[in-house]
C-alpha cells in the first residue's frame, strides 16, 4: 500500500531548468515517453517554458547529447529517455549498456542529476506497458535536484530562482 505524501514531501519543480535528451529509436514509443515526462514535469509545478526538448538519433547517442547539454550550464537537470528493443542480434545490448554506462558517467562527471529513462524490452508490448516508468524520472529528477541542494547548501531553504522569498536563507530570515 502506498503511503500518502503531504504537501511538504510532495516533489516541488517550481523554477526547475530541465532538459529531456530523446532517443527517436521507436518513435511511438519514446514520444510517448517524452509526452509523459513533461506532462508530469509540468504537474509538479515546472514551468512549460522551462522545459527543453533535444532529441538524439538512437540511444548510444544520448550519453554526448547529455554531456553537452550538461556542459551548457543551462539546466538543473537532465532526464534522458530512450527505447532499446531486442532485435536479431545483440546490438541492443551494446546499445542499452552503453545508454547506461554513458549516461552514468555525465551525471558523475557534471554532478548533475542525469536520469535513466531508456527501456530495456524484449518486445513492443514490454515497452508499451513502461512508457508511464517516464514519470518515475521526471520524479526523480525533481527529488534528486532537492536532495543535491540541501546537502551542498545544508543551511539553506529552497534555491528557486523565480521565488525571490524562497532564495532568503534560513540565518537572513532569523535576523
Ligand atoms: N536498436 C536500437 C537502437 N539502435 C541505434 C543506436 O542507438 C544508434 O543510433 C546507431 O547505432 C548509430 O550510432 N537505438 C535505440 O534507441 N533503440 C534500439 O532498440
Ligand atoms: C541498427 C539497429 O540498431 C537495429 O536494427 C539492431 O537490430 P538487429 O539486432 O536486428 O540488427
Amino acid at each position: 500500500m502506498s503511503e500518502a505524501i503531504s504537501a511538504e514531501e510532495r516533489p516541488d519543480g517550481r523554477g526547475l531548468r530541465i532538459a529531456l535528451a530523446v532517443a527517436r529509436y521507436h518513435p511511438q514509443i519514446t514520444g510517448a515517453m517524452q509526452e509523459t515526462a513533461r506532462r508530469s514535469l509540468i504537474a509538479h509545478g515546472v514551468a512549460e517554458e522551462d522545459i527543453d526538448i533535444w532529441q538524439a538519433p538512437g540511444s548510444f547517442e544520448l550519453p554526448l547529447l547529455a554531456q553537452t547539454l550538461a556542459a551548457s550550464r543551462r539546466y538543473d537537470a537532465i532526464i534522458c529517455l530512450g527505447c532499446v528493443m531486442k532485435g536479431e542480434t545483440r546490438h541492443d545490448v551494446l546499445v542499452g549498456d552503453a545508454a547506461a554506462q554513458g549516461i552514468q558517467r555525465v551525471a558523475l562527471d557534471s554532478g548533475l542529476p542525469v536520469i535513466f529513462g531508456v527501456i530495456c524490452a524484449a518486445n513492443r508490448l514490454q515497452a508499451q506497458e513502461r512508457i508511464p516508468r517516464a514519470a518515475e524520472c521526471a520524479l526523480a529528477a525533481i527529488e534528486l535536484v532537492s536532495t543535491l541542494r540541501r546537502v551542498r547548501h545544508p543551511g539553506a531553504m529552497h534555491v528557486c530562482r523565480h521565488d525571490q522569498q524562497d532564495m532568503v536563507s534560513t540565518s537572513e530570515r532569523s535576523s
